[in-house]
């Protein structure tokens, strides 16, 4: 199957940082992809690349096996980036009918205002919106060309909960006709529960590409959390089970390789109470990530 993304071996550097360091990423049709990372961690430049914005200086870039300034010309990608022009003087209506006429095919514009949840602004001159209004315009001018991938980089940025929730169900009606998408995201809770896949940037390179369930099985165990007053946090890193142990307030926060052990330990040789045990999550992961490249670095 031709691959909707394939960069290969690509490499971005800006004097003496490399932001982008030989990256090999390939993406299949009707993927649901979210690039994560940490500040700096090159998904921006990456983005860029893969839409023909910034020339890598090693590697390449191809969507469909196309240069992308070739697939883009073709209508077959939408993107919606962190800023970028709006003209401010138009109307919203005649802003995405702008876009669409760009296009060499392209949706309705009353479907693609519906779906972005700009209905009701149609008329509203767009120096006029607020940011996430603004937001959702870009979303509109991404979708308009009825493209069959949609590459977003940090879309959710400046909207409030309802926005996001509104933003995330039109994109899954969306994704769910075959579309591939990919986007960068900082909201750890937006990748878990939107993509079907997750690939982890920093410093340049992937260090993790799988599933959440797999990304955050990459850090193993569960923690316990207990009402401990005056815990002795060296008796408690001796517990059997227990890797880490760290002192919050009143309470107690053991990292542990085998709960049950600890627990069992826990509840037998002192008077902790309120205890919960939680498997580690995505953030968990993602600081771990991250921390092995600060450590690396
Ligand atoms: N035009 C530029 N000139 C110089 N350095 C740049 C430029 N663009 C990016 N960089 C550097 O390249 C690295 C990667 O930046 P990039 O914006 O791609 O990261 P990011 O993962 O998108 O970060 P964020 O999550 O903060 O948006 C950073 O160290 C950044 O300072």
């Amino acid at each position: 199957m031709t691959p909707t993304i394939a960069l290969r071996g690509v490499t971005k550097r800006y004097g003496d940082v490399t932001a982008v360091d030989g990256l090999d990423l390939s993406i299949q049709p009707g993927e649901v992809v979210a690039l994560l990372g940490p500040n700096g961690a090159g998904k921006s430049t990456t983005i860029d690349m893969l839409l023909g914005l910034t020339r890598p200086d090693g590697g390449a870039a191809r969507l469909f096996e196309l240069p992308p300034v070739e697939a883009i010309a073709r209508g077959r990608v939408g993107a919606m980036l962190q800023s970028g022009g709006l003209l401010p003087d138009l109307s919203v209506a005649e802003i995405v009918e702008l876009a669409a006429a760009l296009q060499p095919k392209s949706r309705p514009v009353a479907q693609v205002l519906e779906r972005a949840g700009l209905a009701d602004l149609a008329k509203r001159r767009v120096g006029k919106l607020s940011g996430g209004q603004q937001q959702r315009v870009r979303f509109a001018m991404a979708l308009v060309a009825d493209p069959e991938l949609i590459v977003l980089d940090e879309p959710t940025t400046g909207l409030d909960v309802e926005a996001r929730r509104a933003f995330w169900a039109a994109m899954r009606d969306e994704s769910g006709h075959g579309r591939t998408v990919l986007f960068a995201t900082h909201y750890l809770d937006e990748a878990d529960a939107y993509a079907d896949r997750i690939v982890f940037m920093r410093a340049g390179r992937v260090v993790a590409d799988g599933t959440a369930a797999q990304i955050k099985a990459l850090v193993s165990g569960r923690t316990i959390r207990a009402t401990l007053p005056g815990a002795d946090l060296n008796a408690l890193a001796a517990l059997p089970g227990v890797d880490e142990v760290e002192s919050r307030g009143d309470a107690v926060l053991l990292t542990c390789r085998d709960s049950d052990a600890a627990l069992r330990a826990l509840l037998t040789s002192t008077p902790a109470r309120d205890i919960e045990v939680n498997a580690r999550g995505l953030e968990d992961a993602f600081v771990a990530l991250t921390m092995e490249g600060a450590a690396a670095q």
